[in-house]
Parts: structure tokens; C-alpha cells; sequence
């Protein structure tokens, strides 16, 4: 069944061009966070905006000014001084760089309540990600319809595969059914896997799994709930955790590695993995001992604090920055001032406290309505706005509403 491949207006525009053609390794952390620029950039090319500098794109995408250029340097963009980067050119070389001059067909396997809500956004297809097959072993499930597509017996998903030119599985079953499909999927040929199952999969080599667990996010939220909130230890939990500290939680043996960091001491153990991926999307192994482990901030008296990202969904996004909570309080207070709206504070969700910048220094500015903001270096005219407006909508979250209520957004 082939598809006539349709993409998004702005990405298939670039899609013409092809101005980056190097084969040089980008750092998987970079790899990461090249969404986060495309999404900022689509909005701007939308928006009719042709420059950004690295100041913007940073704010926008949660991470610093100096990340944005070293990322941007691997795929042998370097920008304008005084100028920034051409938005069109940008586009133009992330999009190449992840592949998404062209549509990608998925399979979702098990639809119930996960694999219904994810079958049913609308957002993968405006990303060039195309659900063309949905499998299911239940035979009530069978033949149902979600969005455009039927559901169809397991059994054919070897043909299915083969038919559409799969090359990306998502599994929504339970955890015992995993590997199984898992091993399927791929002697069909799939050579990526998204597992929403919590299990870890075993895959040969030259297949991709990517793990999701909103669990997990919750439970790393927890974390630094309890720090911000230390509470006595239960009495008469035997075996259960206790409280070395503040917001330090250690099993019976006194040695959790996910909860050993000092509360003020910051420095995450070396050898321990970070419980999460860190703030600006590396991978654990990439934090380097001694640095901040993620989700944590430096900051004066232990505090913790927490920016939702602008989908509220991401787990790449989830960055733990004050300076970021900051600069997009600063943005929408601006834009809406601009507006004539008097209540920007609402655009931006917080967690935790915002008392510091990154450098430790007391924060010069917080957002209240009437008070001026810093001028943002180098920002196009029409880029911040449009930006603002971006995570105003993004706060809704339409893969969040999507799961909530299965619907399309
Ligand atoms: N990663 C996350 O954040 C997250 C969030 C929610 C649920 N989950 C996990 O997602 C999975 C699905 O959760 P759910 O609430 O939708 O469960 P569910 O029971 O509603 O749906 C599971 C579906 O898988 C089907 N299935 C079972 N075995 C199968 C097989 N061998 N081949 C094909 N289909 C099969 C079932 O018929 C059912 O329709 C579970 O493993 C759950 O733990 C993960």
C-alpha cells in the first residue's frame, strides 16, 4: 500500500534544497535536541521570520545561547555575527539531518487505551511520522477503525510491514507481550522500535530502541517534590526508605544511587548515572562528574527548580533551568503587554521557586505585569512574538489532549 507522502508545508518546501550533506557524527545529545530547534524554527518560517539568533532559538528551546551554537556547528551551520541564522537554512539542515525529508511509515502495535490515544494525534503526521497500521491481538479489536485506520489481527503484521513500507513499531502492549512483538517487528524488518511497555527490550544489532515512560518522568518529578518538601520518615515501614537528609532518600542498605546526592553538596557521585536524562538532553553517561546531575540547578540554599517544557509534554523539555523560566516569563510578558493583555504570568507554568540565575547571582528581573523586560540581543522583529505565542499554545499541550481524550488535535 503506498501512500502518497505528504509533509508538512514548511519542511517539504525545504525539502527542495539539500544544503547539508556532510556525514560527520553528531552527538546524540545534539541529536536530541535538534527537534526542540525544528519546532522553534518551523513557527518562525511559519511566521514569515528569516533570522534568529542564537540568543532566541536558545530561550525558545530551553537550552543556553552557547549549546544552540555548538549543536548548530555539527551540522556545519555557523550563523551571522550580528545577524544570526538564516531560519530557511536551518530548517533546511535539521530537517536533512533527522531525516525528515521524507515521510516515515509506523505500525502501532496494541491498541487499548495508550494505543488508541497515540493512533488518534494528529501531531505525528504534521511531523512526517504516518501511523498506516494498527495491529491488535484482541479479536474485538479487530476491525475497528481510529482516525483513517483499521485495526487488523497480529497475525498479519509481517504483511502489513511488508506492504507499507514500515520501518518505525511503536508497541502499546502489555509488558509481557513486548519482546515477542519485539522480535517480530524486527525479523519483519523494522529497524526502530518506540516501547511504551515497561520492560527492556533485546534487540540485535543495527535496531533502534527508544524508551518512553511517563512513570519514570513522574517519579523524577516526585523526587524533587520530596526535596522541595522534606517529610519524617514513615514510622514502622520496615525496609522502607529513610531520610539521611534533606530530600535525601536512602533504601535500607543506605546505598539507592538514584537518590545519593547531597542535597546541597551538588555533585553528583562520580560513577552513579543521573536518575533522568539531563536538562539539556544528554544522556546520563554524557554528565560528567561533578556537574550538576539533571534536574537539579545550582542555586543558594538547596533549591530545586523546575520549568515545564513549552508542550508540557516532553520529556527533552523537561529543563530544569531557572534562567529559562525567566527568559520566557520576560518574553510573553512583553508580547502580551504588546497585545494589551494583562495576564502573561499564565503563559508560563513554574515549579519551584525562581530566586536565582544560573550564575548564582539574584535574578534581575521577575515577571510582573507593567514592569520593563530586558531587550532580547539580536532578535528579528516578529521572532519573539511569535515565539511567545508558540508556547502560550504549546501549554495546552496537543499530545497531552490527545491522551487525555484519544482525540485529534
Ligand atoms: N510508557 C508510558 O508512559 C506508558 C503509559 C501508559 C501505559 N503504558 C504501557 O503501555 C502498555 C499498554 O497500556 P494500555 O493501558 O493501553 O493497556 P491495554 O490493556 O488497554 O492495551 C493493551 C493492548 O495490547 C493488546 N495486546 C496484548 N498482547 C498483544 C500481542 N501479543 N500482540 C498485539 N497486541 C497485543 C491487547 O489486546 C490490548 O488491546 C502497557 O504495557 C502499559 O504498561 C506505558
Amino acid at each position: 500500500m503506498s501512500q502518497p507522502r505528504r509533509r508538512p508545508a514548511v519542511i517539504r518546501r525545504r525539502a527542495r534544497s539539500e544544503p547539508h550533506s556532510g556525514r560527520s557524527v553528531v552527538p546524540e545529545a545534539t541529536v536530541a535536541r535538534l527537534p526542540l530547534y525544528l519546532r522553534v524554527l518551523t513557527t518562525l518560517a511559519e511566521g514569515g521570520v528569516h533570522t534568529v539568533s542564537s540568543d532566541t532559538l536558545a530561550a525558545a528551546a530551553g537550552v543556553t545561547p552557547a549549546k544552540v551554537r555548538k549543536d548548530l556547528s555539527h551540522l556545519g551551520s555557523y550563523g551571522t555575527r550580528g545577524v544570526g541564522y538564516e531560519v530557511d537554512v536551518l530548517l533546511d539542515c535539521i530537517a536533512a539531518k533527522l531525516g525528515l525529508t521524507e515521510d516515515r511509515s509506523v505500525v502501532l502495535v496494541g491498541v487499548g487505551n495508550l494505543g488508541h490515544a497515540l493512533a488518534g494525534y494528529g501531531g505525528f503526521h504534521a511531523r512526517g511520522f504516518r501511523i498506516v497500521a494498527l495491529v491488535d491481538a484482541d479479536p474485538d479489536r479487530v476491525g475497528e477503525r481510529v482516525g483513517a485506520v483499521i485495526v487488523r489481527p497480529v497475525d498479519e503484521l509481517e504483511r502489513v510491514i511488508a506492504e507499507c513500507t514500515v520501518t518505525i513499531g511503536v508497541i502499546c502492549t502489555p509488558a509481557a507481550a513486548a519482546q515477542q512483538v519485539c522480535d517480530r517487528l524486527v525479523a519483519a524488518g523494522v529497524t526502530s522500535i518506540l516501547n511504551f511497555a515497561p520492560t527492556v527490550l533485546s534487540v540485535p544489532e543495527g535496531v533502534d530502541v527508544r524508551k518512553v515512560d511517563l512513570a519514570v518522568e513522574l517519579q523524577i518529578l516526585s523526587f524533587h517534590e520530596a526535596r522541595k518538601r522534606p517529610s519524617a520518615p514513615r514510622e514502622g515501614s520496615p525496609g522502607g526508605p529513610t531520610l539521611a537528609g534533606p530530600g535525601v532518600a536512602v533504601g535500607p542498605d543506605g546505598a539507592s544511587p538514584h537518590s545519593a546526592w547531597p542535597d546541597r553538596a551538588r555533585q553528583a557521585p562520580p560513577g552513579l548515572p543521573s536518575v533522568g536524562p539531563a536538562a539539556d538532553g544528554r544522556s546520563a553517561g554524557e554528565v560528567p562528574a561533578g556537574e550538576v546531575p539533571a534536574g537539579e540547578v545550582p542555586g543558594r540554599g538547596g533549591e530545586t527548580s523546575l520549568a515545564v517544557g513549552a508542550d508540557g509534554a516532553s520529556t527533552d523539555e523537561l529543563t530544569p533551568r531557572t534562567d529559562r523560566v525567566r527568559t520566557e516569563t520576560d518574553e510573553v510578558v512583553r508580547v502580551t503587554r504588546q497585545a494589551g493583555q494583562t495576564r502573561p504570568a499564565q503563559a508560563v507554568r513554574q515549579v519551584g521557586p525562581v530566586r536565582e540565575s544560573r550564575a548564582g547571582q539574584p535574578a534581575p528581573h521577575r515577571a510582573h505585569v507593567g514592569e520593563p523586560s530586558p531587550p532580547t540581543r539580536g532578535t528579528p522583529p516578529g521572532a519573539d512574538a511569535l515565539l511567545a505565542g508558540d508556547r502560550r499554545r504549546g501549554l495546552a499541550g496537543g499530545f497531552a489532549q490527545g491522551l487525555a481524550g484519544g482525540g485529534v488535535s
